[in-house]
């Protein structure tokens, strides 16, 4: 259904030397983590692959074509994108702002169908937040509004998810139930890539990880073989304990 493939990116990071090429497909039923320290690059990445910055070098292809190849519209309904920002423009309450996940389904002066409405209903209900709907999102917690931000995009129903740190602002209930409807969604057959700082939650939930280090060297592979205590260490410059529980690596940073 989702599927991505970068061919010798290089990210377009102003004032910063080439760093590796990376060369990856994201397929269908996987989830990636993008883990590294402040400023090495994620959110540039990120966007690259969305197509909203154009690379240094390389290409990225959407479902098999160059992603500048596909028409706004055609981006809009294949991909999605969480952002780590905030992105209320204008006052809108919660259910209107689910609702513009459905708007790449839809022609310009079409209004939503009751179908829309039901899928945008059921997205917030999904994430907890179907008794705001009336709400204006800027009244909203920081939480809420990024399970909003999730509902949207669990509304366009797009076969590619992009997340910037998903988890930003959410309890921990809120966590594993924002991660268990990614891993849902990979298992129906989106791809899906999320930047986290949380070792823990990439441990749990990630079956691919690409690690990205200030010298502009990268890393990708199976879980197991990336997320190693002494490699983590190096990545983030801190030292660190680690056991399993319950079937997943569990990391702490020690002084
Ligand atoms: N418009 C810009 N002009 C100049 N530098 C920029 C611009 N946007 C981002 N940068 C720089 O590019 C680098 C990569 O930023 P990016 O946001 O991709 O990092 P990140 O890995 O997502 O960081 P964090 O973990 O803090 O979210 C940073 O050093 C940042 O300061």
């Amino acid at each position: 259904m989702g599927h991505l493939e970068v061919r010798d990116l290089v990210v377009d990071i102003p004032g910063r030397a080439d760093g590796q090429p990376l060369s990856f497909t994201l397929a269908a039923g996987q989830v990636w983590g993008v883990l590294g320290p402040n400023g090495v690059g994620k959110t540039t990445l990120l966007h690259t692959l969305a197509g909203l910055r154009a690379p240094r070098r390389g290409e990225v292809l959407l479902d098999g074509r160059p992603i500048a190849a596909h028409g706004r519209r055609e981006v809009a309904r294949r991909l999605g994108l969480v952002f780590q920002e905030r992105q209320d423009g204008f006052p809108a309450t919660v259910r209107e702002t689910a609702l513009i996940g459905r708007h790449p389904w839809l022609s310009p002066w079409q209004m939503e169908s009751g179908d829309d409405l039901r899928l945008a209903e059921a997205a917030l209900a999904r994430l907890d937040i179907g008794h705001l709907a009336e709400r204006l999102v800027g009244t909203l917690s920081g939480g809420e509004r990024q399970r909003v931000s999730i509902a949207t995009v669990l509304a366009q129903a797009p076969g590619l998810w992009l997340c910037d740190e998903p988890t930003n602002h959410l309890d921990l209930h809120h966590q594993t139930t924002v991660m268990a409807l990614l891993a849902e969604r990979a298992a129906a057959g989106c791809a899906v890539m999320l930047c986290l700082h949380d070792l823990n939650l990439a441990a749990r939930w990630c079956d691919q990880v690409l690690l990205l280090y200030p010298d502009g060297q990268a890393c990708w592979g199976h879980r197991d073989n990336m997320l190693v205590p002494s490699v983590l260490e190096h990545l983030y410059g801190q030292r660190l304990a680690s056991r399993e529980i319950e079937g997943a690596r569990v990391f702490v940073a020690v002084p």
